[in-house]
C-alpha cells in the first residue's frame, strides 16, 4: 500500500520519519508533493523518498493521501486532485477545523475520510495524534491508520467532536511548552547558567515532570505539593505564578486556540 503526501513541511517530515523508522513502508513506497522545487529538494534530501511538484501523481499513486498544506490550501488541493479520488483511497486531512463532513462535502464524491491531529513531538517519535474516521472506513484500514499513527508515537481514536479540544491540548501546546521552557532557560541564564546548560536542563525537567504524570498516575496537584517543602523556595515560586495568573493564561490560549481551529 503506498502512502501519498501533499505537502511535505514541518508535520508531513515528522511523520515520514517515524514511518520510514518503524519500516511500515518502505522508502520507495512513499511519494509526496509540494508547492517548489525548493521543497520538492527538502524532502528528497532529507527523507529519501520520491517527490513531485504535481499533486494529481500522488493520488494516482498512493492509497492512502494525506492533505499535509495549511488549511488555508485545503480547498485549492481537493478541487485539483478530486476526480481522482476512488473507493479505493484513504483521504487523511491533519488541519484542525477541516471536518470529515467538510471532507466529503469539498470532495463531492464518497470518499474514505480520516481525520488525524498529530503534534511535532513525532520528529523524535515521542507525538500524541488522535483520529476518527468516516463510516466507510472499515475496521481493517482505522487499524493501519492506527499502526501509522504509532509509527511516531501514541495514538487514539476519539470522537470527531472532540477534535478541536485535542487539536489545542496537543497539537498546539508543544509550541507553549517551548515557550515554558525558554522562559525557564532564560530566568536561568540570568542567575548565572551558561545558555546551553540552561535549555538541557530546563527541557529535562520539563520531560521528568510530564513523566511523572505519565507513569506514577498521580493527580498534578500531589506531584506539585511533594515538590513545595513548607517556607521553602518552590512554594515562593508558586505564590508568584499564581499572581501572574500562569493557570488561567494556559487555559485562556487552548481554549483560544480550540475555538480558532474551528474556525480553520
Ligand atoms: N506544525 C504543526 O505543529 C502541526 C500542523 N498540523 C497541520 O499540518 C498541516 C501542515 O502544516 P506544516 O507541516 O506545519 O506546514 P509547512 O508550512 O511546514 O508545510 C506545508 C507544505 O505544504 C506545501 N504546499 C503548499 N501549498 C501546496 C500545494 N498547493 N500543493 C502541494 N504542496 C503545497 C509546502 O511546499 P513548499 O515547501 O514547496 O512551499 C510545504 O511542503 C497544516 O494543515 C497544519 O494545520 C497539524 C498538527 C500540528
Ligand atoms: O497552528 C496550527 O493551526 C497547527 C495545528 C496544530 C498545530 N499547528
Amino acid at each position: 500500500m503506498k502512502i501519498g503526501f501533499i505537502g511535505c513541511g514541518n508535520m508531513a517530515s515528522a511523520m515520514i520519519g517515524g514511518i520510514l523508522k518503524k519500516g511500515i513502508v518502505k522508502k520507495e513506497e512513499i511519494i509526496v508533493s509540494n508547492l517548489t522545487e525548493a521543497g520538492s529538494r527538502r524532502s528528497r534530501e532529507k527523507l529519501g523518498v520520491e517527490t513531485t511538484m504535481d499533486n494529481r501523481q500522488v493520488v494516482t499513486q498512493a492509497e492512502i493521501v494525506f492533505l499535509a498544506v495549511k488549511p488555508q490550501f485545503y480547498e485549492e488541493v481537493l478541487t485539483e486532485i478530486k476526480d481522482l479520488l476512488t473507493e479505493k483511497h484513504i483521504l487523511v486531512g491533519i488541519a484542525p477545523g477541516k471536518t470529515l463532513k467538510w471532507l466529503e462535502d469539498t470532495c463531492g464524491c464518497p470518499v474514505k475520510t480520516v481525520r488525524l491531529m498529530p503534534n511535532t513531538p513525532a520528529q523524535v517519535g515521542a507525538g500524541m495524534t488522535a483520529g476518527c474516521c468516516n463510516d466507510r472506513v472499515t475496521e481493517e484500514e482505522a487499524q493501519k491508520i492506527r499502526e501509522i499513527a504509532e509509527s511516531f508515537g501514541r495514538f487514539e481514536f476519539i470522537p470527531e467532536r472532540l477534535m478541536d479540544a485535542f487539536s489545542a491540548v496537543c497539537g498546539c501546546s508543544p509550541a507553549y511548552v517551548f515557550m515554558f521552557i525558554e522562559a525557564m532557560a532564560d530566568a536561568a541564564v540570568a542567575q548565572g547558567l551558561p545558555r546551553s546548560q540552561a535549555y538541557s536542563f530546563a527541557a529535562q525537567a520539563v520531560m521528568g515532570s510530564a513523566k511523572m504524570v505519565l507513569e506514577t498516575g498521580r493527580h498534578p496537584a500531589e506531584l506539585k505539593d511533594m515538590v513545595c517543602s513548607p517556607a521553602g523556595s518552590t512554594i515562593e515560586g508558586v505564590r508568584i505564578l499564581e499572581d501572574k495568573g500562569m493557570r488561567s493564561a494556559v487555559f485562556e490560549a487552548l481554549t483560544g486556540a480550540a475555538e480558532k481551529g474551528k474556525r480553520l
